[in-house]
């Protein structure tokens, strides 16, 4: 999650990781200017040179403290294109959505960048919090299930 001064002019590209424990999904509410206190999945902008699973696999850890391998890392058939207004100026984010499962041994999420994110936690995909971030609520509302997908 980072700031969104940073956000370019054109469209870019996001990933968002689906981090899955049991029946439960990884989310965290978001501290920066777009979609404050919004909970989002982790995720972020793809980087020059860095294939999607790479991208999952930096985030992840940058934003939980999680390593978990690029190779754990599944392609899911959502993708999102959302033009968000909120953040003091238009920007507009092609996403995929990547899958990951927790396998014994990988630990606890830790809250790396707490000015960015109130914190990690699990919870039910039919029992979100609300209000997700636009991206995902717009997904949700599509039918998009990582459990399912
Ligand atoms: N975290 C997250 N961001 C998403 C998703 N879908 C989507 O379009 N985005 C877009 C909007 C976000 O502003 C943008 C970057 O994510 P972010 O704001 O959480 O992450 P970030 O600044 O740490 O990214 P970065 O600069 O470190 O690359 O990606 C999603 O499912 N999760």
């Amino acid at each position: 999650m980072g700031n969104q001064t940073e956000a370019a002019v054109a469209p870019t590209v996001a990933v968002g990781v689906c981090l899955l424990k049991g029946e439960k999904v990884l989310l965290g509410r978001r501290r920066c200017s777009l979609g404050y206190s919004t909970f989002s999945l982790p995720g972020g902008h793809l980087e020059l040179g860095e294939s999607f699973e790479e991208c999952a696999a930096r985030e992840l850890k940058e934003e939980t403290g999680l390593d978990i391998d690029k190779k754990r890392m599944e392609f899911l058939t959502a993708r999102t294109n959302e033009l968000l207004l909120e953040g003091g100026k238009p920007c507009q984010y092609a996403s995929v959505c990547m899958r990951a499962v927790m396998e014994h041994g990988d630990g606890e999420p830790q809250n790396v960048e707490p000015k960015l994110c109130d914190g990690w936690d699990w919870y039910e995909w039919d029992n979100l919090p609300k209000p997700l971030f636009r991206p995902l609520h717009n997904a949700v509302l599509a039918g998009f299930n990582p459990f399912r997908a």
